[in-house]
């Protein structure tokens, strides 16, 4: 039997600790200055147990039984381990509540006002982070969707339509002069098709109205944040809103962050699912995945492209609205390939703050190559956001990508860019400069050496004709069965031709590329010329 006075207190310290945390988060919200938002998480743990254990608190005040104060502290009136990660757990959560309204807020040292957060999201975000979902963690989830798969359980984004669902009249709202799409827009999506999935998402394809098709994002439930979550708090809920925060974050960062090389968030969706009030699914637009691989056998001019749509990214992002943003989880898998723009999708991982240093020592940069020591300077690691990004570009992207079959008279540029990144020797200002100077040379066809040797060869010009067969395989061809390679001129084209033992005749397509070069098909033959309007075929004549 425990007395009553010590159950009295039993019940005041664990309503004191819901107090306090209670308390905590309305300081937050409100923004009262003394409540860090940089505080260290252990910090803030143990400061919250502090607070509760010197706050006298009527308990009925707040409700609390007294099965959830026995369970919240132990006889000696210590928290439980329970209610220890019930608190920590609540705590994760404010944290990236805390995040996400910083980066609503922000505003860069140099531009103008941040976003308000409007009273509608605010309200939606503090739901997100101050709703107790405990009854939920006791497995009550329903599966009973069409998408489910074996590996991925049940995903909001892909349960859309048999769930109840609040649809906030979203689209009504405008974001940078655009209407957002809402849940209305996906209510009959069609060809649904899962893409991809991450550590905390999970990513469909859909079609909306049959025609626009779209990226459908949404917490995975079956993914191993959630399940490692679940199984260390055990609570579904929680760890969902947990999980969603990253989603809520990533839609903040694509509403403040606006480049072509930053995938469109069309809208969002808040409903039902699960069991789980309002869930969240991203609408954004579509791309396919980076496949390294498959980038390797392109032609250098799509490889360059890849390059330098980062190039732009990186100094967007070291001088955007927010400050210098930096992508902490930098790999290949984080980007999309939008019709050969290359643009980041997962922006959860991203950091407008630069690290706080006392001494260059606090400013190491480590990489499994090699590391880097960056100067400490009003108590920040200078430039440490854009040198990791830089740098990220360079063992990612760079030396694979760029120098490779690229023209023989841009390969010392192309080093001196690969050098001069791997070395962090230039910023992102520098590089962009001589990544954009690649592209002028290259457009303009200044990269083809002047070569004086006379073409060994004559051909027969034929205008508004083709050759329909005669096809023969090359290296790095833009269409599978044939040779089909970009050119700046014709005289570009008779030196690949010479150059291909069985290249007897080439079709000038009226296609070009991102960079306004001509696609050209190489033949080894012209039995099967025959009309084709807007299309000149030159036909070898002489050997
Ligand atoms: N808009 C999109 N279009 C096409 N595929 C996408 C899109 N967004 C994401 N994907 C694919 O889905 C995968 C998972 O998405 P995302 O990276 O956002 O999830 P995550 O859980 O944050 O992953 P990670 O563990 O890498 O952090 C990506 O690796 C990518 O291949």
């Amino acid at each position: 039997m425990i007395p009553i006075t010590m159950k009295r207190r039993k019940i005041a310290v664990a309503a004191g600790f819901c107090l306090s945390f209670f308390l905590g988060t309305l300081m937050n919200l409100l923004f009262i200055p003394g409540f860090e938002h940089h505080q260290n998480h252990a910090d803030r743990v143990h400061r919250f147990y502090h607070e509760q254990q010197q706050r006298v608190v009527d308990g009925t005040k707040l409700h609390v039984r007294d099965s959830d104060a026995a369970a919240a502290v132990d006889v000696n009136g210590e928290p439980t381990t329970s209610s220890r990660q019930r608190l920590d757990l609540q705590l994760q959560i404010q944290e990236r509540y805390d995040e996400v309204l910083r980066y609503r807020q922000q505003q860069s040292p140099w531009s103008g006002t941040g976003n308000p957060v409007r009273p509608l999201e605010r309200r939606r975000l503090m739901d997100l982070a101050q709703r107790n979902n405990w009854e939920l963690s006791k497995g009550t989830e329903k599966t009973n969707n069409q998408y489910t798969d074996s590996h991925h359980r049940l995903s909001p984004a892909a349960s859309l339509y048999t769930k109840s669902r609040r649809d906030f009249a979203v689209n009504t709202r405008i974001v940078n002069g655009t209407p957002m799409l809402g849940c209305s827009s996906i209510d009959n999506v069609t060809d649904v098709q899962y893409l991809g999935s991450g550590y905390t998402k999970a990513v469909y394809k859909a079609a909306l109205n049959s025609s626009l098709s779209v990226a459908l994002k949404s917490v995975d439930f079956g993914g191993h944040d959630m399940e490692n979550c679940v199984k260390k708090y055990g609570s579904t809920g929680d760890c969902y809103r947990l999980a969603s925060f990253k989603i809520v974050k990533e839609m903040t960062l694509m509403e403040r962050l606006q480049h072509p090389n930053i995938l469109k968030l069309f809208g969002y969706c808040y409903q039902d699912s699960n069991d789980i009030r309002d869930t969240v699914t991203a609408i954004t637009e579509l791309g396919s995945p980076l496949e390294m691989i498959q980038l390797l056998q392109t032609s250098w001019e799509e490889r360059f492209r890849i390059c330098l749509s980062l190039v732009r990214l990186l100094h967007y992002l070291a001088h955007s609205p927010l400050g210098s943003v930096t992508l902490l989880d930098f790999r290949p898998r984080q980007f999309v390939l939008v019709q050969g723009e290359l643009k980041v999708t997962d922006l959860d991982d991203a950091s407008a703050e630069e690290t706080p240093c006392s001494s260059p020592a606090d400013c190491v940069m480590e990489f499994p190559a090699r590391n880097f020591t960056l100067p400490c300077s009003r108590g920040r690691c200078s430039g440490m956001n854009e040198k990791r990004n830089l740098y990220n570009a360079y063992r990612f992207f760079f030396t694979y990508l760029l120098p490779h079959s690229a023209p023989p008279a841009l390969r010392p540029l192309l080093d001196k860019i690969v050098n001069s990144t791997g070395e962090l020797i230039w910023g992102i200002d520098e590089t962009l400069v001589q990544l954009e100077k690649v592209l002028h040379l290259y457009r303009n066809g200044l990269y083809l050496q002047n070569n004086t040797q006379p073409h060994r060869a004559d051909y027969k010009r034929v205008v508004d004709a083709s050759i329909t067969g005669e096809n023969y395989r090359c290296w790095p061809s833009y269409q599978h069965e044939g040779c089909m390679l970009s050119v700046f001129n014709i005289h570009e084209a008779i030196g690949v031709c010479e150059s291909h033992a069985q290249c007897q005749a080439f079709v000038m397509t009226n296609q070009t590329t991102w960079t306004g070069h001509q696609l050209v098909f190489f033949k080894t033959g012209s039995a099967s010329l025959s009309p084709a309007p807007g299309k000149v075929t030159f036909v070898r004549v002489s050997s």
